[in-house]
């Protein structure tokens, strides 16, 4: 039994709790668990994010929302290919302290079978490089993370520390199927255009958070203020044995 999670309000071993939670998740796209550790674990975490933040990568990028080459068949101002800004920063796996609770919690296995059964899957492996499977990012004033949808078909993140203000998740769902392989370039247009309404999470420090960015566009908009967003992505890969490719790790974490 995990001594880090507070158990109490997630009863993550309960069967009917689980099927509640992959209901919400599957029907959302989105998953909130509040307050999900226990105050002094959390304190630890967002001490540990602080002391390493000099050391984070700024990895400055312009990519377009499906993170893809820019396909020729479109200019460049079109949904498809147009170009937007992320200015975010990292910590890798390797980084964290030996006693940090983040590789704790990442290995625990009630956790793990609470994620297998919320998100549908058989097992959840770790990556095989030494820096994928616990990241910090980070956000100082005026970084953010442009419009996108994940390669990934689920991520978990961990608010560790709220800026005063912006920092803010936000999303628009039903813009892509990938599926059917859909894409709603007209809607995904409005969006980057400010035309389109949009969703605010609704999220505390010390909240877990559970999304399927692969078909929901989503962004973080600039910090303001002098405390930095913070949060914690715990990865895993459905199949053992997978790394990140070299040049995801060049571009992300600048080493390899
Ligand atoms: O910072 C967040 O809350 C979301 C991060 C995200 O969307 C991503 O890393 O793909
Ligand atoms: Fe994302």
């Amino acid at each position: 039994m995990s001594n880090l999670i507070r158990l109490d309000q997630h009863p993550l071993a309960d069967a009917n709790w689980r099927s509640r939670c992959r209901k919400e998740l599957n029907h959302n796209g989105v998953l909130v668990l509040h307050k999900f550790l226990k105050p002094k674990v959390l304190q630890t975490i967002i001490d540990d994010g602080n002391a390493l933040h000099p050391l984070a990568y700024r990895a400055d990028s312009r990519h377009n929302v499906y993170l893809l080459e820019p396909d020729d068949a479109y200019n460049d101002d079109h949904p498809r290919n147009r170009e937007i800004p992320s200015t975010k920063s990292c910590i890798t796996h390797d980084q964290l302290p030996a006693d940090s609770p983040l590789r704790q919690l990442h290995n625990d296995t009630l956790f793990k079978s609470f994620l297998c059964d919320v998100l549908g899957e058989a097992n959840l492996y770790s990556f095989a490089d030494p820096y994928s499977s616990i990241t910090f990012h980070y956000a100082a004033e005026g970084q953010e993370l442009g419009w996108h949808f994940d390669n990934a078909s689920f991520a978990i993140t961990f608010l560790v520390q709220k800026p005063r203000a912006g920092g803010e998740f936000q999303f628009v769902r039903d813009l892509r199927n990938s599926e059917t392989g859909m894409t709603d370039y007209d809607g995904v247009g409005a969006v980057l255009d400010d035309r389109h309404p949009v969703d605010t999470l609704n999220i505390e420090e010390g909240d877990l958070v559970l999304f399927r960015g692969r078909d929901f566009l989503h962004r973080v908009t600039p910090t303001r203020g002098d405390v930095t967003r913070m949060i914690a992505v715990l990865a895993y890969n459905t199949r053992p044995g997978v790394a990140l490719t070299e040049s995801a790790r060049m571009t992300f974490y600048g080493k390899l």
